[in-house]
């Protein structure tokens, strides 16, 4: 009798309505207090559990829920607050935990980045010399919840202390090993906590693991491990990888904890060669990450049933878990509210809910193999054979699109310094300006036909105007229209675009309670008519500054969506290079000669590992260059990128060969710079002055800094001042109020550097 399990290793938080979301963003609004916000939190959480219980699941993860990110959790569950919060001591308040994650006037917001190479962004812990303290056992609240309430025995998800540092800040490289030895007795303190209460498997999350550690650093961490399973000896800790291969198969398999989780989606081939060659140890379990978890696409069951079969000649089946590759919060809840798809291609998707499905019928046929339920697993098949009459026809003409421009930067950049005359450290914005609810109000009213296309066009239309004047107002020097008429920057493209289809409900959370609603790109992508033109020119013929053309990139619009698996991202990613071409070059006829592509998934779609990166970064530019070169040389490219370390991807950044590039630095408080420092960039760039996820209103001082910096290692005439990122997310008045004493800023530095040049 075969008895495989199934388990989950996260399940996504936002609420089949968004109502986890919507719950946040009143408490923070005080429209409700904290006994409801609690009350209704407590209802979502335990609503989710019931659910995977429904559905079968054998191991259902607790702990996973999160008021805002887990990683934040970790930090604060350990007491890692830093010192600008003044937290003193016991467990971190609420409000101490929300300033951490979005600032306060007192204290500036924790940094975010994002969560591997997922468009998931978490808090940044900071160590700042301190020492980890268990002050609240947040999983064990988790977990006697779900048993007291729903008589569900949880399976703990908790960051492991190597991941959880590793992708921490505020210590010296070489301080690593130590600072990790000081996580020992939190953690033996949190899991015996939960052996006692009765937690027979825990989920530690080490996805770091994938990572390019190197043999020192794996010899740390197999002691590390070594050390907690010696302290704790009755819990059976899985360690859990995802994302990708894992880099030490070998003294991983040695650890002596109870299982290993691995991925066999993304990193199957090396994880499956490492097996066959170094075998899997008979006293463990092996979490078999084979439902794709984010991606929407059903999955291919009988393959993943081969794959669990060859596996079984390594791993008996009684030791194999059967689990989603990583974490559901990469992918929309369910598909049951989905009826504006178009069958063939709803036929053909799986969202979390319908994940959990494939699984527990992945289980169940394992364990019971017979003819007819192996039939079960042939509905990937099926669905797919019809989408592809929609067709996916891989095409090559692509490969003919100009990706030089004819005249270098330096030659280009003075024929357009000449065109433009734009002062010392030109002002700019970095496209968006609040999305206020009215306009959000009335593109949902004319989403579903009760206002006109009139009505909406005509209350766009007034958004700009008013905001053209306010950035004229200002005395900003390029200006933007605003980006009121796109719900979110991707798919806002996708569905101008042929070959992408649009889910109602299919939100996934990219920060806090921000949320997006990923395009599906299901087959050729093509243009027909012009997608920005309207807003773009009505904008420009309400005054005589430069109005920024504004577009979002290949590979964005390609990372940003989710992707059939089966076609080459390389060829999907030119196809779109193709129709924004064609978009660039409407603008540029029209008279729009400064043109923004942004680009902020650009290193989110860096490979994990380094021996990837490189065929990524080539067709990735090759893609942003089709796209932008075939202009003429006084046409100004701009892009845009945000949230990333950028120091790995310098050198494909300048391949890029924009104009001018906008960076996010603020919330990393300029290290961004240093990349720059050693790495001369030779092109115009703006460095943002100040974060815009934050309601906080940054004072000149803080701003001036930042351009000081950079005019140490900058020269003056590349330099552009903007925010860090568009503006989409905050509010009329403190946005006016930020970018008024940005212009203040930029013209008392403008105004330092001609005397400097006059003495
Ligand atoms: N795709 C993507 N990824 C990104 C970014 C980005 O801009 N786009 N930026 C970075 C940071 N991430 C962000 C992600 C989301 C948002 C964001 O503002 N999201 C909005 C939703 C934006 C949107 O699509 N809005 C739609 C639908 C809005 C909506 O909820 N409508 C209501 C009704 C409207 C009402 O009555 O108020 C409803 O359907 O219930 C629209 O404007 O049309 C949110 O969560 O609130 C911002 C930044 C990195 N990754
Ligand atoms: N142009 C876009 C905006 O201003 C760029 C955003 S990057 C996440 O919103
Ligand atoms: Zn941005």
């Amino acid at each position: 009798m075969k008895t495989v399990k199934s388990s989950n290793l996260g399940y996504p938080r936002i609420g089949e309505n968004r109502e986890w979301k919507k719950t946040l963003e009143s408490f923070w609004a005080s429209t409700i207090n904290e006994e409801t916000f609690s009350t209704r939190m407590k209802k979502y959480r335990l609503h989710h559990l019931q659910k995977q219980k429904n559905k079968g699941i054998d191991y259902i993860p607790i702990g996973d829920f999160s008021y805002y990110d887990h990683v934040l959790d970790t930090a604060s569950m350990f007491g890692l607050v830093p010192k600008r919060f003044a937290h003193t001591s016991g467990p971190v308040s609420l409000s101490t935990y929300f300033a951490m994650a979005r600032g306060n006037q007192a204290a500036h917001a924790c940094e975010m980045t994002k969560w591997f190479d997922t468009n998931y962004h978490y808090i940044v812990p900071e160590i700042e010399n301190k020492e980890p303290e268990l002050v609240e056992n947040k999983p064990l609240h988790a977990f006697l919840e779900a048993k007291k309430e729903l008589n569900i025995i949880g399976k703990p998800v908790i960051l492991g202390p190597f991941t959880f540092l590793k992708l921490a800040k505020g210590y010296k490289k070489e301080e690593f090993a130590n600072i990790l030895n000081s996580f020992v007795p939190v953690y033996t303190q949190l899991l015996s906590e939960l052996a006692d209460a009765g937690a027979k498997l825990v989920q530690v999350d080490e996805p770091y693991l994938v990572m390019d550690i190197t043999k020192e650093e794996m010899e740390i961490f197999s002691n590390l491990y070594r050390e907690i399973v010696t302290n704790v000896p009755n819990v059976n800790i899985i360690l859990q990888t995802y994302f990708e291969s894992v880099s030490h198969y070998e003294q991983l398999v040695q650890i002596p904890v109870k299982g290993i989780g691995l991925d066999f989606v993304y990193g199957y081939k090396e994880n499956i060669d490492a097996i066959e060659r170094f075998g899997f140890p008979e006293d463990k379990v092996l979490g078999v990450g084979i439902i794709d978890g984010r991606n929407i696409w059903r999955s291919n069951l009988l393959e993943s049933h081969q794959i669990i079969n060859k596996l079984s000649n390594h791993v008996p089946f009684k030791n194999q878990i059967l689990q989603p590759t990583s974490s559901l919060l990469h992918v929309p809840v369910c598909l049951e509210q989905e009826t504006g798809l178009d069958p063939i291609v709803k036929d053909a998707l799986a969202f979390g809910d319908e994940k959990l499905d494939e699984l527990r019928l992945l289980r169940d046929v394992t364990n019971d193999p017979t003819q007819s339920s192996l039939e079960l697993l042939n509905r990937h098949q099926q669905s797919f054979e019809k989408l592809n009459e929609s067709n996916w026809r891989v095409r090559k003409e692509t490969a003919g699109l100009p990706t030089k421009r004819t005249k270098e930067f330096q030659e280009r950049y003075q024929l357009q310094n000449q065109k433009w005359n734009l002062p010392l450290l030109p002002t700019t914005t970095i496209g968006s300006f609040p999305q206020t609810k009215e306009v959000r109000k009335a593109r949902f009213k004319w989403r579903k036909g009760e206002l006109s296309n009139d009505t909406y066009e005509a209350n766009i239309k007034s958004m700009i105007a008013r905001w053209i004047r306010i950035q004229e107002e200002l005395d900003i020097d390029v200006l933007v229209h605003g980006e009121f008429e796109r719900n979110d920057m991707v798919e806002f493209f996708g569905e101008k675009l042929n070959g992408f289809a649009f889910s109602k409900n299919g939100w996934v959370q990219s920060y806090g309670s921000r949320c997006v609603k990923p395009p599906i790109i299901f087959g050729n992508v093509s243009l027909d008519k012009p997608m920005t033109l309207n807003e773009t020119l009505y904008a420009q013929s309400l005054t005589d500054r430069p109005v920024k053309g504004m577009l979002t990139g290949p590979v964005t619009i390609l990372n940003w969506s989710f992707v059939r698996n089966d076609i080459p991202h390389q060829e999907a990613a030119y196809q779109i290079a193709e129709a924004l071409l064609k978009e660039v070059q409407s603008l540029e006829h029209a008279g729009i000669t400064m043109i923004q592509v942004d680009e902020p998934a650009l290193r989110e779609g860096l490979p994990l590992k380094k021996e990837k990166h490189n065929t990524y970064l080539n067709w990735a530019v090759e893609a942003f260059r089709m796209s932008t070169s075939d202009v003429a040389e006084t046409t100004q490219i701009h892009t845009h990128m945000c949230y990333s370390d950028f120091n790995e991807i310098i050198e494909a950044i300048k391949e890029l060969d924009a104009d001018v590039i906008s960076i996010e630095t603020s919330r990393s408080h300029a290290e961004i710079i240093s990349a720059f420092e050693t790495n001369i960039y030779d092109k115009g760039i703006g460095l943002g002055v100040y974060d815009i996820h934050s309601p906080r209103v940054p004072s000149e001082e803080e701003m001036t800094s930042t351009i000081e910096r950079a005019l140490s290692v900058l020269p003056a005439e590349l330099f552009w001042v903007n925010p860090d990122c568009g503006l989409k997310t905050r509010g009329e008045k403190e946005t006016v109020a930020a970018l008024e004493v940005m212009v203040k800023a930029a013209k008392s530095a403008r105004n330092q550097l001609t005397k400097q040049v006059t003495q």
